[in-house]
């Protein structure tokens, strides 16, 4: 799905009046009246007091026309307009006047502090203040207003943003912007809610699509794509009846060292659950009884080095390199690392303190064959691209990187963003869950497990990180957040996959791979 900015949502609007040949004020109430829909369908008719904020501009105007429909429908509705400057949109007005038509009075003008209106927790609170058309920080009595709606217990629901948040620009820290429980967005999700210091504010959030201009949104660029289910059933390749391992590649990986040869093992264990056709760790001397008893499937070649890996002697053609997780810093492991790179033609994983060696030697990254892949979790991508001063800023250094040095980046986060040049993939699965030791390890030996099954590389990356959180969701049904642990992300890949191309009725409770 894509995701698009503000400005283009703009214009994706008048395309569609003028495509569709209806007025913005037609487009409008199609909207209200699909937001009114959900509302209806959630409140069923309850008689909880509903209180309505609009500001006077398009948004506005959707809170005045989603008020008239629940006033309509018998809803026990007041409706308060922020009084804060004269240029109220046409749309607003259209939708001022209809609601008196209903009312037969007018809303409640807010134009200070004591102008607020008592809450309480039982209340409802719809916020059409802001939308889309935010352009400088809310300041005076509105901030106040928006600081006032965060201080009460009551529910609160965001119409398209939650007023104060920019759409795809970031914010300062100290702006007032409203804090929802749920966001219905209209069309596209917006980049700033799956960022860190912005995502929090949409409380959960639903895409309602109304109906937009089609063919503007085809040819749109977007300024990033969500990863859906339905983007990654297109990615997923089948297998051939008459295939053999031999058609599903080879996957190296080059981890662990004494005290981390866990890190090799979920590595080297995620791979093969990813259906790698073969997998070879390469480890420390001394990690080969582990290896072999952890993961019968997996063989090994050990390094000179008895407790860190020390020297690379290539034991496969055309593997596919995964290398970093758990090997540490040492001196002789960078020679070996380095070794490793080098000799690699085609693109490769790097994780974990492979980053760090990188990061501490960059002239090695000129070693790195292109299209390769590199999973920096954020201390590491610090390390890489230094320091960000928010997530829009960290997303542009990290184009940067990528355009600059030919490689994938996945930022790791709890919306993984792949990016590759100016491109950038929203992840859309995954859960706090997965903020557990190793899982980074697991994501790395999937990601080299599709691109040793052939995918492209970006394909890999995104598909693999897809289906890291759909594990991670799926494993969270059984054990909870809490519950959950590398290797048991590991064992959900399978049913994360069944999970893709099952329909809802024959969605039950998934079994962990054995
Ligand atoms: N064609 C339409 O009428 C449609 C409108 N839509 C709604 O329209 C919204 C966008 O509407 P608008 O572009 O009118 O913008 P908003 O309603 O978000 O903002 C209103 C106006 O407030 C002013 N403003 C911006 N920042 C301010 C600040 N900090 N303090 C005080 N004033 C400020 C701006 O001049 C802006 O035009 C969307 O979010 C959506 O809710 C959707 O219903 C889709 C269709
Ligand atoms: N809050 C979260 N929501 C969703 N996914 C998360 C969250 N926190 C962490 N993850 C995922 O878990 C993985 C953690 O990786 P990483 O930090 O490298 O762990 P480790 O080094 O222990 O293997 C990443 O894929 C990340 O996206
Ligand atoms: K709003």
């Amino acid at each position: 799905m894509k995701i698009l900015s503000a400005q283009q949502l703009a214009e994706a609007d008048l395309s569609t009046i003028n495509k569709q040949q209806i007025s913005s004020n037609d487009l409008m109430e199609r909207v209200a009246t699909l937001v009114f829909e959900r509302l209806h369908q959630r409140l069923n008719g309850s008689p909880v007091p509903v209180k309505i904020f609009c500001g006077i501009g398009n948004n506005g105007g959707d809170g005045l026309a989603i008020a008239r429909h629940m006033i309509q429908h018998g809803y026990h509705v007041k409706v308060y307009v922020t009084n804060c400057s004269k240029k109220r949109s046409p749309d607003f007005l259209v939708n001022y006047d209809r609601i008196k038509d209903v009312t037969n009075e007018w809303p409640v003008l807010l134009s200070c502090k004591e102008d607020f209106p008592e809450i309480t927790p039982q209340d409802f609170i719809i916020d059409a203040i802001f939308g889309t058309g935010i352009n400088r920080p809310v300041d005076g009595w509105m901030a106040d207003l928006i600081v006032y709606l965060n201080s009460v217990k009551a529910f609160k629901v965001a119409i398209d943003m939650p007023s104060g948040l920019y759409a795809n620009t970031a914010h300062k820290t100290d702006d007032a912007i409203l804090q929802a429980d749920h966001t219905f967005t209209f069309q596209t999700p917006k980049l700033s809610f799956f960022l860190p210091e912005t995502g929090q504010y949409t409380g959960t959030f639903e895409v309602i699509n109304i109906g937009l201009d089609p063919e503007y949104l085809m040819a749109a660029a977007p300024i990033a794509q969500l990863i859906t289910r339905e983007a990654a059933q297109n990615m997923y390749q089948p297998r051939e009846k008459f295939s053999y391992k031999g058609d599903y590649g080879h996957v190296l990986t080059f981890a662990g060292s004494k005290g981390k040869m866990g890190a090799a093992v979920l590595c080297a264990g995620a791979a093969i659950n990813a259906g790698a056709g073969k997998v070879t760790a390469y480890i420390p001397e001394d990690g080969n009884f582990i290896m072999q008893s952890s993961l019968p499937e997996v063989m090994t070649v050990e390094s000179e080095g008895e407790e860190y890996i020390t020297d690379f002697k290539n034991p496969i053609e055309n593997a596919v390199l995964c290398i970093g997780p758990g090997i540490g810093v040492k001196k002789y492991t960078c020679s070996a690392f380095a070794k490793a790179v080098k000799e690699q033609s085609t693109p490769i994983v790097i994780d974990a303190d492979g980053i760090q060696i990188l990061a501490k030697h960059p002239e090695l990254i000129k070693d790195i064959p292109k299209d390769s892949i590199l999973t920096p979790h954020d201390g590491e991508l610090k390390k890489l691209i230094g320091e960000w001063d928010n997530s829009y800023t960290r997303l542009e250094k990290a184009q940067e990187f990528s355009k600059k040095n030919n490689v994938i980046l996945v930022l790791k986060g709890a919306h993984t963003i792949t990016v590759a040049g100016s491109g950038q993939y929203v992840n859309s699965t995954g859960n706090p869950g997965m903020a557990t030791a190793g899982s980074g390890d697991v994501l790395s030996g999937i990601i080299a497990s599709f691109l040793a099954q052939g995918y492209d590389p970006l394909t890999a990356a995104a598909f693999s990180v897809y289906l890291h959180g759909a594990s991670g969701d799926l494993a969270s049904q059984t054990y909870a957040h809490e519950g959950l642990k590398a290797s048991i992300i590991s064992n959900f890949i399978g049913s994360s996959i069944l999970q893709l191309f099952r329909n809802p009725a024959q969605e039950q409770q998934a079994q962990p791979q054995s």
